[in-house]
């Protein structure tokens, strides 16, 4: 039987109590000496964007061992005393779905190299490039920042975010 998809025009229109995101994914926030770790992804969903490092979950991974091995991956570091963040829970009008486990790192072991899938760019904490991420980051990246809870549900209809809600 084929399984019928509406598309949601608010987040209203999704029953939460059921959503079950198709992909667990992973970003991770390296702050070091008043400065955060970003990158410019070369691939995947985003290609183009700067964000964190992140990717997603694979198959018998929990969600710290890929938010390790991403940032290993995409910036041939090791992030050290990392801590869990929140979660941020993306539907796509197009039926896709990725639950973003987020952390943040203190540290790492290596030197912050490019990669086929990343360019490792460090910001002031002060100047974080919202214009050039992902729209709905400039809702929870200052929150987490600051120390404050920042999980949130958002709906996008490609890169157009349509509607949001913090927990
Ligand atoms: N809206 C939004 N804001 C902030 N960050 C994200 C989103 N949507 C997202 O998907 N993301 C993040 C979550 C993940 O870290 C990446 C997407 O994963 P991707 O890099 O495509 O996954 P990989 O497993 O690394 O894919 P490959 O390129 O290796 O196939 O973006």
């Amino acid at each position: 039987m084929t399984e019928t998809f509406f598309a949601p025009k608010s987040l209203t229109d999704i029953d939460w109590t059921a959503w079950q995101a198709k992909d667990p994914a992973t970003l991770t926030f390296v702050i070091k000496n008043k400065k955060i770790l970003l990158i410019r992804k070369k691939r995947g969903l985003g290609a183009g964007k700067i964000n964190g490092p992140g990717g997603r979950q694979e198959p018998g991974e929990t969600r710290l061992e890929c938010a390790v091995r991403e940032v290993q991956e995409e910036l041939c570091i090791t992030p050290l005393n990392m801590q869990y963040r929140g979660e941020c829970r993306f539907q796509f009008v197009d039926g896709y779905s990725i639950h973003v486990h987020l952390f943040t790192a203190t540290d790492y072991e290596g030197t912050p190299t490019e990669t086929d899938e990343a360019i490792p760019l460090w910001f002031n904490l002060d100047a974080i490039p919202y214009e050039e991420m992902w729209e709905d980051d400039k809702v929870w990246l200052p929150l987490m920042l600051q120390g404050k809870a920042c999980s949130g549900r958002y709906l996008f209809d490609n890169d157009t975010m349509l509607d949001y809600q913090l927990e």
